[in-house]
Order: C-alpha cells, then structure tokens, then sequence
C-alpha cells in the first residue's frame, strides 16, 4: 500500500488571548498522498488557512501548535527548528498564496527570485539554475519568458504574477505544493487558467497539492479527494465524486446546494440558515448541531469524532455511529 506523502494527526492550533485560550483547530487529522489533489474547503474562519500556515510552520504568533503531529514522509515537521523548517519549505512543500505579491519581492527581478531558490535548495550552477527558471516560466505560459525573466514583478499582470508565483513554488522540485486561495485575487476570466495550471504541472512533476479554497465549484473540478472543515474540525473527508454527489455530513449536504462553477462569478458558499459559531462561542457536543436540521439529543452534549464509513470516507457526525445513534 502506498504510504502517506504528508500525515496531519490531531493538529490543535490555538491563540492565547486576554480573556483566554481560543483554539483554533481541534483534533484536524488527515493525509495526502503523493500526487493527489486534495481540496480543502470550509466557510471563511473554518480553519483552512491555519491549517496550511501549520504544515510549513509559518504560523503567525501568538498562534501556536498545541498538540498533535505533522509528519513528511512518516518524518516529524512541526518540532524543526526554525533553520531546519526553512530548508523543508521550498524544496520539499511549495506555496502559492492568494495575492502573488506576498511570494514575490517587488525589488528583485524574477530571474533573481528563481534561481537563487533553485541554487539554495539544488546543487547547479548559476547558469543552469536560469536555464531551468526560464525553462519553466516557459512552462508555465508566460510568453518570452527568456526575455521577460528579467523584468521586475510589477511587469507583470495579476495573472502573470501567480504563473510567477507557480514557477517559484515548483523550481526546487517540492513533493507537496500548498495552494491557499491561489485565484481569490485574480481577475474571473483567469482563474480557470491558474487551476487547470497548478494541476497539471503538479501531475507532470507528480508533486501532490493541498488546494484550499471557499469555492467548490473549484473543488469539483480539480480534486481527488476534499476535506470540508467547520469549526476548526474536520466535518466530511473522502473522494471528491462520493462527496459530491452522496455527501453525508450535514453541513456538507447544505454546501451542495451552492456549487457555483469557474465560470460564473465566484460566489461565497452557504445556502445553510445561521452562520459558523465564533471561537469563544463554539457550543457543547458538535459545533454544527444549532444549525443542523437532523440533530437529535446526543448531537448537543458530545462532539463526535470522524467516523469511518465506506469508500474512504470519515463523517464527523453522530447520525453514523450505527451502535449509538440513537441512545
Ligand atoms: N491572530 C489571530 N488571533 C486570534 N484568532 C485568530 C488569529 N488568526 C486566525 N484566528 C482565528 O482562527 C480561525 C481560523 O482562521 P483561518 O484563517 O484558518 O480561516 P479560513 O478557513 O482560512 O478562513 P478564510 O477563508 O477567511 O481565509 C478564525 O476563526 C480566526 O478568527
């Protein structure tokens, strides 16, 4: 059987605050596998960004990792230190974020950008490192790339900017590229583009992708298997046709009925009444149960862990504990 690629295990993800702990992510447990696409979806404060900013350790303080293990290759990463961490980020896991401009550094141009990632995390030469850059902005459809890889990121169009921001997050080879919201900023008619691109270039080089996105639209068309989170836990995790056509959770059944397409304006998900509890107000027993219209007593006094159902799927909801459903 084909080992875990990235193994995420009871991540607890909290902020101290001054009137007490917030816990942002609580007991978030999943894998990937190399290759596949996995989509990441949730309402906005679900817990998806954190849950990446967690796997490259680029959480921002005074968040910390309070419990639970993330594991490359069967190997710890949440407990490197910070010098050991940065060596893992760019040539193990590559990122591409929301607003190309974060990845980017608008003083440098993009030949310099490339190959000195290609030089810190690869043993070539200066010379080969910029025949492998240009190569691969050629890659990823900006044109004269040969030319254009002088030129600074403010040259580039929003668009062009996030091919930019793929070539860099893939030119040291990572097995695993994080994609966090990688089109929210980007004009509609190119977002398509962007998707369709980060897949197909991570299938060639077989890097696995962690998509996170608010869209499921986006999910239907790109991911193998989707993970919905609410809550900071995991709803609903199982293989994107299943869950799409049969999902179980409740809370994922209300997202189907807002599957917006690429094509159309994207919208924000929920067609579900009420809205996702805050932090300091998440209510005993299951954090979707005010708004579920399927809850019964149980649902309100226990939380219920992922429960494994057929076809590789895990439902966190009481309505599948077949023993105790109705006790
Ligand atoms: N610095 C912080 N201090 C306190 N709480 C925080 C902080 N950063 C994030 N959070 C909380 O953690 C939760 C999860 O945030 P996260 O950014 O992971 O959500 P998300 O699902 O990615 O949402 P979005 O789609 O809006 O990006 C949010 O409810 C937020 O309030």
């Amino acid at each position: 059987m084909t080992k875990p690629l990235l193994s995420v295990r009871d991540l607890k993800v909290e902020f101290p605050t001054r009137r007490g702990v917030l816990t942002a992510l609580n007991g978030v447990s999943f894998d990937i596998m190399p290759g596949e696409v996995l989509g990441m979806v949730g309402e906005s404060g679900a817990g998806k960004s954190l849950t990446g900013a967690s796997i490259i350790g680029l959480l921002e303080p005074p968040g910390r990792i309070a419990g639970g293990e993330i594991l490359l290759k069967g190997e710890r990463i949440d407990n490197l230190s910070p010098d050991a961490m940065r060596k893992v980020r760019g040539r193990r896991i590559g990122m591409v974020f929301q607003d190309p401009l974060t990845s980017l550094n608008p003083l440098y141009t993009v030949a310099k950008q490339l190959t000195e990632t290609i030089m810190t995390h690869l043993p070539v030469s200066a010379a080969e490192a910029r025949q492998r850059a240009i190569a691969l902005l050629d890659r990823v459809g900006i044109p004269a790339a040969a030319r254009r890889i002088d030129d600074y990121p403010h040259h580039f169009s929003g668009g062009m900017r996030q091919r930019v921001v793929i070539a860099l997050a893939l030119c040291a080879e990572p097995e695993l590229v994080i994609a966090d919201e990688p089109t929210t900023a980007l004009d509609v008619s190119v977002q398509a583009q962007i998707i369709d691109l980060i897949k197909e270039i991570c299938a060639e080089r077989n890097a696995a992708v962690m998509l996170i996105t608010h869209d499921m639209g986006v999910i239907a068309e790109t991911a193998d298997r989707v993970a919905v989170l609410y809550a900071g836990r995991l709803a609903e995790i199982g293989k994107v046709h299943d869950v799409i056509t049969r999902p179980e959770h409740p809370y994922t059944q209300g997202l189907m009925g807002s599957i917006p397409t690429l094509t159309q304006e994207s919208e924000r998900l929920i067609s579900i009444p009420g809205s996702m509890p805050r932090l300091n107000a998440i209510p005993p027993g299951c954090a979707f149960n005010p708004r579920c219209t399927k809850a019964f007593g149980r649902c309100t006094a226990e939380r219920p862990d992922p429960i494994n159902r057929p076809n590789d799927r895990q439902v966190a909801c009481w309505l599948y504990d077949e023993e105790k459903a109705h006790v």
